[in-house]
């Protein structure tokens, strides 16, 4: 099977800081992969340089078997770092600009605003948008070209928890259709709820890849994230 996506030996230094130092993941078809890590493990370093958005000093990123390039990046839906909205622009006229910006019919953004139960706000300028909507609209936009590999970073960040369990019932809607998702999270219930595999990124490195039965310590995720993060941190100090 080829892989949706893999990422090797990654390394960027931002501001004198290590933010990658190796980190590698491997997302399959079909799988909803969550990338975990505490606060400035490189989460979204890595996703940025996936989307196109930052390059790497080294390493290697692949999609579908090929390097990543422009064409490879049109099978690729991207929210990394927060939808970027136009604040006078309702979710339509944000589905008509995108759309044609990436060449597809109008309709398939149409759809993912259905698919995000944004109808009765679509007509909105994006100003009068609580945090959950904007949310809503930027993974609508991810999901417009119909990608069949998607990277959320941290997507249920603000949600309410119907919306957080909009979005589980959509990610695993996606996998069941083969799309791979690749989504980073501080939430680990929803995390184990979610995700099939999962890696986890300490001080830039790759401390596991792999089940959420190889992470969790006795059944416990929490325990075993907190015993490797602990570890991994004292063995790069
Ligand atoms: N523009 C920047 N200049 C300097 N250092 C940066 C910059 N962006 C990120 N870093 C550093 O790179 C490291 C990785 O940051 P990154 O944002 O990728 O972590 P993260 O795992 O996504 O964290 P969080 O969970 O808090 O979102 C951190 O040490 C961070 O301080």
């Amino acid at each position: 099977m080829t892989e949706a996506l893999r990422v090797t030996g990654a390394y960027k230094s931002l501001g004198g800081n290590r933010a990658l130092n190796g980190a590698g993941l491997t997302v399959n078809p079909g799988e909803v992969y969550g990338l975990l890590g505490p606060n400035g493990a490189g989460k979204t370093t890595v996703m940025k340089a996936i989307a196109g958005l930052a390059s790497l000093d080294s390493g290697e990123i692949a999609a579908f078997g090929r390097p990543m390039d422009a064409r490879s990046r049109g099978e690729v839906g991207t929210l990394v770092e927060g939808p970027a909205l136009w604040p006078h622009l309702d979710a339509l006229e944000h589905i008509r600009v995108h759309a044609r910006l990436r060449g597809v019919p109008r309709e398939w953004g149409y759809a993912a605003l259905r698919a995000l139960g944004m109808d009765d706000v679509a007509r909105r300028r994006t100003s009068a948008y609580s945090l959950g909507m904007r949310w809503r609209l930027g993974i609508a936009l991810a999901l417009l070209a119909r990608p069949r590999l998607l990277v959320l970073d941290e997507p249920t960040n603000g949600l309410d928890p119907v919306g957080t369990r909009d979005i589980r019932t959509l990610l695993r809607d996606l996998a069941a259709e083969g799309v791979a998702t690749l989504v980073s999270s501080h939430q680990l219930d929803q995390v184990a709820r979610t995700c099939d595999r999962v890696g986890v990124l300490v001080s830039g490195s790759t401390a596991y890849e792999g089940p959420l039965d190889g992470l969790a310590a006795g059944g416990d995720l929490e325990s075993g994230f907190f015993d490797l993060v602990t570890r991994s941190d004292a063995g790069v100090r």
